[in-house]
């Protein structure tokens, strides 16, 4: 269905597109606005530079840019007649759609899209092949979308590994404020608290608090052109966790514990329910079997080859390990049937195990 696709804007998420579909034999053809960027998209494998053929179109364009020029950016493309389809990536659904009506866009072949898989990292030197493998793909088609096009877009999505969900925007939006946008601006409010530790304080840092601020790391610049993009949903869900927080420290301050555990429990309950890695089912599914490795080479390959050999899965796994020490810890999810079997299974090896 998808031989020649197009993408405008080489970065992270545009790059990520394009090795995607290179790996299945697609042609791509790359652009952005700036050389260097599209030179190391190119050179990494992403495709070659965008060649304008008017006679001949491209199956898929996809606009991969910052969600303020997506408009234009699909305005001049259409013009252009780059595709025969069009999809975007943009985190906001309902203000690109709004914007690209009125700039005058084809809304028929117009697919708006978002790939809910992503990194806090910019450009194509952060770009991977696999970044949307068996993430979902918001669709959020309008009226006037072209089922043909639609079509087309879930099968670009299926390509990348993804699995496409269609949805309204706006429910789009609400949505991606509460499990997106809102824990973006969450995560960046305890990652600031840390400029107020002093180095001792932060030497002190485990894997927790890396866990939590991990995406606060994203571009400022962009994080603030998408809370714009979807400020009333994000806001509300805002307001709701800074009750909770103001909550909690009036409970310590008075020494409550039951206002505090009732929100600790929510928080248990909240984090179950987030989908595991095959969709819909939740993470206590599996069980974390933590095992002790040496912080040595080729380590990670010997344990793996042993719950290969105990005939178990590993579903996810996590490395902790402090700096200096010889030692780390390996947190393998595992199947909470399986858990039992593979600890017996390593100890009998030899390995460390700590059910
Ligand atoms: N960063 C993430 O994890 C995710 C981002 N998105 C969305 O993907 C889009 C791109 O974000 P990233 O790839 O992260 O950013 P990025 O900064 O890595 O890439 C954006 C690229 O667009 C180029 N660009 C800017 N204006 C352009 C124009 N007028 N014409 C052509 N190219 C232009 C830039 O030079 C840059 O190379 C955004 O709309 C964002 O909301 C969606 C899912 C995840
Ligand atoms: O870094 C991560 O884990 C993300 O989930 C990144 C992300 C950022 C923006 C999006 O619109 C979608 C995903």
């Amino acid at each position: 269905m998808v031989e020649r696709a197009v993408v405008v804007g080489a970065g992270l998420i545009g790059t990520s597109i394009a090795l995607a579909l290179t790996r299945h034999g697609i042609r791509v053809e790359l652009s952005d606005r700036d050389p260097a960027t599209l030179r190391l998209a190119c050179e990494l494998g992403a495709g070659h530079p965008l060649t304008t053929d008017p006679g001949r179109p491209a199956d898929v364009a996809v606009i991969a840019a910052p969600p303020r020029v997506v408009p234009a950016v699909l305005r001049d493309a259409q013009e252009r007649g780059l595709a025969h389809v069009y999809t975007d990536v943009a985190s906001v659904k309902a203000s690109m759609i709004s914007e690209a009506g009125a700039l005058g866009c084809d809304l028929a072949t117009y697919v708006p899209g978002h790939p809910m898989g992503g990194r806090e990292k910019q450009g194509p030197s952060a770009a991977r092949a696999d970044l949307f493998l068996g993430r979902s793909w918001a669709l959020c088609p309008t009226a006037k979308t072209d089922p043909g096009a639609l079509a087309l877009v879930t099968a670009l999505a299926e390509l990348c590994g993804a699995t496409p969900v269609t949805l309204d925007a706006a429910a789009h939006d609400r949505a991606v404020a509460l499990v997106s946008h809102a824990p973006h601006v969450a995560s960046a409010a305890v990652a600031a608290r840390l400029l107020g530790g002093d180095s001792d304080a932060l030497a002190l840092a485990g894997q927790g608090v890396r866990d939590v601020t991990r995406i606060a790391g994203g571009d400022p610049g962009m994080w603030l052109e998408i809370l714009g993009h979807n400020s009333r949903p994000v806001a509300d869900i805002l307001d709701a966790i800074a009750l909770d927080l103001a909550t909690a420290a009036t409970a310590l301050r008075a020494h409550e514990g039951e206002a505090v555990t009732e929100l600790l429990r929510r928080g248990v309950a909240g984090h179950d329910r987030i989908p595991g890695k095959h969709g819909g089912r939740a993470m206590p599914d599996y069980t974390v079997l933590p095992v002790v490795i040496p912080d040595e080479p080729g380590a990670l390959g010997r344990l793996f080859a042993a719950a290969a050999d105990a005939g178990v899965n590993i579903e996810d796994v996590r490395i902790d390990h402090s700096p200096g020490l010889p030692l780390g810890v390996a947190q393998l999810s595992v199947e909470r049937l399986a858990v039992a079997d593979l600890a017996q299974a390593l100890a009998d090896r030899g390995w460390s195990v700590h059910p």
